[in-house]
């Protein structure tokens, strides 16, 4: 279980990125957290592994607090997936995957293994593995990242906007992969995103953030679409949606896909 107890962050320059934050994770379950640019997501999430340390409150891990454990032992046990992969262009997928276990210790020849395993976990073929980032799809990076988010066979995984920056076709498939791979691995995932469909899809919790790194709610999807706690949130979960919601109207004969906001999304095959 991870567990915020008051957390505040206030950077050196004075920012307050955090503030008072109070969470419980649930081993086992996703927690997507949620907000505008600047809520505070991604320094809470970088709490948890101590790439952030608070400057109030305490992060607690399985009851132990954080700021006790030596950072890199700590995230020897976390998964980190970031934004745009993060790998390492001038190593091959395979290398990038087997990294950090090789650091820890493992034997070249068993990580260069496992690193092949995860391929298959993440749904990517093994004919990728010599291969360079560069070589790679978008979507394709993203999945060696998760396999290398999880090749010290992490019990936590942390994902900053894993999926951000890839088309939306690609970004559903790696949805639904990461259900299933939850679904088979039950890892207790922190994931960071600005896309409230997103995180409806993905959360078992989903913790809305606003400006000034705030909790307006914190709850499952169900309650938060039930019993919106303010008008933020009302706000939040009611314009994005809204946004995407579509719907049908006739043209010309034509049935055509329309957005919330009236823009043709495309022309329904007769
Ligand atoms: N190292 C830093 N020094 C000073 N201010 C920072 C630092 N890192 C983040 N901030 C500020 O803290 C606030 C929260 O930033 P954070 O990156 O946690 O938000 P976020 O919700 O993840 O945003 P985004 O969705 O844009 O990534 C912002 O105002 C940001 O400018």
């Amino acid at each position: 279980m991870i567990e915020f107890r008051g957390v505040s962050k206030q950077y050196p320059d004075g920012t307050v990125a955090v503030e008072g934050v109070d969470i419980v994770i649930e081993p086992h379950t996703t927690t997507v957290l949620v907000g505008s640019s600047g809520s505070g997501k991604t320094t809470l999430l970088r709490m948890i592994n101590r790439m952030v340390d608070p400057t109030g409150g305490q992060v607690l891990i399985d009851g132990t607090d954080v700021a006790t454990v030596d950072p890199v032992r700590l995230r020897r046990g976390i998964g980190y997936v970031m934004q745009n992969s993060g790998l390492l262009p001038h190593r091959t997928v395979v290398d990038n995957v087997a990294t950090v276990p090789v650091l820890t210790g493992v034997s070249r020849k068993q990580a260069r293994a496992r690193a092949l395993e995860l391929l298959d976990t993440v749904g990517l073929e093994r004919s990728l593995a010599d291969k360079y980032p560069s070589q790679l799809s978008g979507g394709q990076q993203q999945r060696v990242g998760v396999a290398r988010g999880l090749a010290v066979d992490p019990n936590i995984l942390l994902m900053d906007e894993p999926f951000g920056a890839v088309d939306p076709i690609v970004r559903s498939e790696l949805q639904q992969e990461l259900l299933r791979l939850q679904g088979e691995l039950g890892k207790t995932v922190v994931f960071v995103t600005h896309d409230i469909d997103e995180a409806f899809l993905l959360g078992d919790q989903i913790v809305i953030m606003q400006q000034g790194g705030r909790i307006s709610q914190a709850a499952s999807p169900a309650e938060i679409l039930a019993a919106p706690a303010d008008a933020f949130v009302a706000d939040f979960v009611g314009a994005e949606r809204g946004k995407r919601s579509l719907h049908l109207t006739e043209v010309d004969g034509r049935t055509v896909v329309v957005d919330g906001d009236g823009r043709p999304a495309g022309v329904l095959a007769p």
